[in-house]
Order: C-alpha cells, then sequence, then structure tokens
C-alpha cells in the first residue's frame, strides 16, 4: 500500500485551555508543534454545551492570519454557519452527518462553493455505513471517540473498527479522532489508520506541551511508515 502522501497532523482541541486568552493559547499551541487548531463549536442542541460561534474565530482568524483552522461543527444546522464561518476565515468546515442526512451532499459543495475543505463527522452511535456514499465528496472523516459535547472523557477503543474499515478502503484518505486521545491511546488510533489527531486535555494540560505533540505525531509517523515498506 502506498501511503506515501499521507501526512500526520496534529491539531490541538482548545475546548478546555483557558478561553479568556484564547489567541495565546492558540500561538502558543502552534510554537510548540501543532499542525493546525481544532475549534469545536456547539450550539447547545445538537449537544448539551455551548462554546463559541464565527465571532470569536473572526477574531482569532485576525490575530493568527495564517494557520489552518478547522471548526468542529456540532450544531443542529450547519448550513448556517457556513457563510459566516467562511467570512470568519474557516480553512475547513467539519460538520456531523447526523442530523442533515438527506442534505449531506448539497451541503459538502456548499461548504466547497464558500472556499471551505469538507470534513464529515460520526458520532460513536453512528456506523460506517451512514457515511459510505459521501467520501469521495469529503476532504476528511472524523470519527469521533467520545460522545460529542465535551473535553475531558474516556476514549473509545470499539470505535477503532471504523478507522480500520475507513484506512482499508481509502488508503490515502484524510482520518481523523476526536475524544480522549492521548499519549495511553495513540498507538490505538496510529495502527487503526487515522493520521489527523485532535487532542484537548492531553495536550492542553501538559507541562510540556512540545513534547506531548511530538510524541504523539513520532507514534502516528512509525505507523504510516510501516505501511510504506
Ligand atoms: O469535540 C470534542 C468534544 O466534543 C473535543 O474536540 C474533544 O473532546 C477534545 O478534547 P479531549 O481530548 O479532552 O477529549
Ligand atoms: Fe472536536
Amino acid at each position: 500500500m502506498d501511503r506515501n502522501s499521507l501526512k500526520c497532523k496534529i491539531g490541538p482541541s482548545i475546548l478546555n485551555s483557558d478561553l479568556s486568552q484564547l489567541y495565546a493559547e492558540s500561538q502558543r499551541l502552534l510554537d510548540n508543534g501543532a499542525d493546525y487548531l481544532h475549534l469545536d463549536v456547539m450550539d447547545g442542541h445538537f449537544v448539551p454545551n455551548l462554546t463559541f460561534g464565527h465571532p470569536v474565530v473572526k477574531c482569532l482568524r485576525k490575530k493568527i492570519p495564517h494557520a489552518f483552522f478547522e471548526t468542529h461543527m456540532m450544531v443542529q444546522n450547519p448550513e448556517q454557519w457556513i457563510e459566516p464561518m467562511a467570512d470568519a476565515g474557516v480553512s475547513q468546515y467539519t460538520f456531523h452527518i447526523e442530523p442533515v442526512l438527506k442534505d449531506v451532499l448539497p451541503l459538502c459543495r456548499k461548504v466547497r462553493e464558500a472556499g471551505m475543505k469538507v470534513g464529515l463527522a460520526l458520532k460513536p452511535g453512528t456506523g460506517i455505513e451512514a457515511v459510505r456514499q459521501f467520501i469521495n465528496h469529503a476532504d476528511m472523516i472524523l470519527i469521533m471517540t467520545v460522545e460529542p459535547g465535551f473535553g475531558g472523557q474516556k476514549f473509545m477503543n470499539d470505535m477503532m473498527p471504523k478507522v480500520q474499515w475507513l484506512r482499508h478502503n481509502y488508503p490515502l484518505l484524510d482520518i481523523e479522532v476526536d475524544g480522549g486521545v492521548g499519549l495511553n491511546t495513540i498507538t490505538a488510533c496510529a495502527e487503526a489508520g487515522a493520521n489527523m489527531i485532535v487532542a484537548g486535555t492531553a495536550i492542553i494540560g501538559a507541562c510540556d506541551q512540545k513534547s506531548v505533540i511530538a510524541s504523539l505525531r513520532e507514534t502516528v509517523e512509525r505507523s504510516i511508515h510501516k505501511c510504506n515498506v
């Protein structure tokens, strides 16, 4: 299997950081080796929690003009926020397919027309068959490894078969895992085939962010390399 063009990317989630210092926290993560920022947007409907929306993302973009911003849209109506998030300077718009199953394709098109990359996210209870027909229309698939809504939850190892299935059938697809990912769970993610790694608590709470990010990267790169030999 030729996975030469598959890249490991580490995207810290700022969900559990000191949000009063959003810019400083985000810049520190980038300075410590993050490849992108994973921004968790929650609307209090799709998940029982509320975070921030496009006005905050727009302010952050003004301070950080060049980094790749992924918004993880845990919202009931993803269509509503496509234009505002594009205007805020979002690079990739990752939305959950569950509330919009009949409209996934037109939404993918709208996200792309708005100038953003397309990510499709699956809750733990959503089987891979629900996303199969849309994979070729997306840039990335996000397999949630916790129930979306809160940081600091326990990693669900039983999500790994979904990642394995995706990697087996789509050797070059960007596959992201999110939820409870850290030094103790990264090997499972890497061996299953994930190459885009979201980690919140494990990075934000670390004394040495740089070494945690480097270590997550090393594990994933080792797995990618193993498949190339
Ligand atoms: O989408 C999320 C929660 O819904 C967060 O991205 C995720 O939980 C990251 O935090 P942690 O690594 O602490 O689990
Ligand atoms: Fe997330």
